[in-house]
């Protein structure tokens, strides 16, 4: 009896021990890496701050945003490769602010692959091992395991003028990978590259980054790429993170006009236009609303065009449709599987998506049409659009 007492005590402290460290655990994988009030000005010019941010170990973390907004220069910092006038940088703990960029754990990818043009591919992947003092065996061991990974095992003994730009751009991420970083850097590793290559190797460094359970942060100014590779997306503008979230949350609710206008080619539309125009009403100054969330019907008034609304595309109305404005079409692009046409509809141009089904269904200019909101993915926005206030949405 006393020992099944004991027994049990002891399973339960044991239990609890290891309940409590798991959870220690999990928690400080949650912060792996927490960027602390960061803030960096090159003499007057302020680059960045007030930058805030957690991530997990083995996130995807996309830093979006237009030219000139402060992303490398903090990709830059986390590295080491530039300094911080004010906040820490800590990683798994561990305040890392004030070390050299080689005693960081930290792996960089630019967006120019700075090879050595008088090494062979294997030689440029070892340098970074011959500079630790890594064994020959055990370099050669590493050189190959990834190389097989980037799937260069083939062009090992090329020197780089004998490579392909995405090709280089994989002996990089090698280089990068083979000392076992704990944090991967990557900014604008594609933008060199031709789309189809791009494409390729965006899905290979998210399958790389996966197999590894990496914590990487990525730079890039395209949205697209940013919504197809990320856990999550800071978005950032002057210097600042505008908002922080998945790639729904930030396609879907932006914090403001400034967020809208970067993430979805959304239609802002102003107050007093959103009732005559959508049918919404609204407290806030304006509303957002996305290309695809705006339907196009035939106008069936007398003033309707009726023989030409013979191959109009059929586009069923969402439930909580607005009741309808007349709009004219002025012109389309074809995006692929979409076309967006731009229509006029009380002195506003609104961009309008539609699937692009059959050419024979594409709308000519002039064309008179409704257009119908959907009013469930309206979007009010905030009044002060260009302040930069950070939002963390996990959503
Ligand atoms: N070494 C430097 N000295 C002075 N100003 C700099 C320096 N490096 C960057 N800047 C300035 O800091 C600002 C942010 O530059 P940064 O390269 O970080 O932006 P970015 O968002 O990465 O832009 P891009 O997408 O064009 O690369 C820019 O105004 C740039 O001119």
């Amino acid at each position: 009896m006393l020992a099944i007492d004991t027994a049990t005590t002891f399973d339960s402290q044991s239990a609890g021990g290891l309940l409590t460290s798991a959870l220690r655990e999990r928690a400080a994988d949650q912060h792996y890496l927490k960027l602390n009030g960061l803030a960096k000005s090159f003499g007057k010019t302020q680059v960045f701050a007030e930058i805030e941010a957690e991530i997990a170990r083995g996130e995807f973390i996309t830093l979006l945003g237009p030219s000139g907004c402060g992303k490398s220069t903090l990709l830059r910092a986390i590295a080491g490769l530039n300094d911080v006038d004010a906040g820490q940088i800590i990683v798994d703990g561990h305040d890392i602010t004030s070390l050299p960029p080689q005693r960081r754990g930290i792996g960089m990818v630019f967006q120019h692959y700075a090879l050595f043009p008088n090494m062979r591919v294997a030689e440029n992947v070892a340098f970074g091992l011959r500079m630790k003092k890594v064994r020959p065996e055990e370099r050669e061991r590493r050189v190959s395991e990834v190389l097989r990974l980037v799937e260069l095992t083939d062009q090992a003994q090329r020197f780089p003028h004998q490579l392909s730009g995405g090709q280089r751009q994989r002996v990089a991420l090698a280089r990068a990978l083979v000392v076992e970083p704990q944090i991967l850097l990557l900014d604008e590793p594609l933008s060199a590259l031709d789309a189809r290559i791009r494409r390729h190797l965006r899905d290979q460094i998210r399958d790389i980054q996966k197999s590894l359970g990496l914590t990487t942060l990525f730079v890039t100014h395209d949205q697209e790429e940013a919504l197809l590779l990320s856990d999550r997306i800071f978005l950032m503008h002057q210097g600042r993170i505008l908002q922080q979230g998945n790639a729904e949350s930030l396609y879907t609710r932006p914090v403001d006009a400034t967020a809208a206008g970067f993430m979805g080619h959304y239609n802002l539309i102003g107050r007093e236009l959103a009732r005559p125009l959508l049918g919404y009403e609204s407290d806030s100054p304006r509303v957002a609303l996305r290309p695809e969330a705006l339907y196009l019907q035939p106008d069936t008034s007398p003033q309707g065009q009726q023989d030409e609304y013979a191959n109009f595309p059929t586009q069923p109305l969402p439930d909580n449709a607005g009741p309808g404005c007349p709009g004219v079409i002025r012109r389309h692009q074809l995006l692929g599987n979409i076309v967006r046409y731009e229509v006029d509809c009380q002195g506003l141009r609104l961009n309008v998506d539609v699937l692009n089904r059959s050419a024979r269904q594409l709308l000519p200019r002039h064309l008179r049409v409704m257009l119908h909101a959907d009013l469930d993915e309206v979007q009010a926005l905030g009044g002060n659009e260009t302040a930069a206030t950070s939002q963390v949405s996990h959503g």
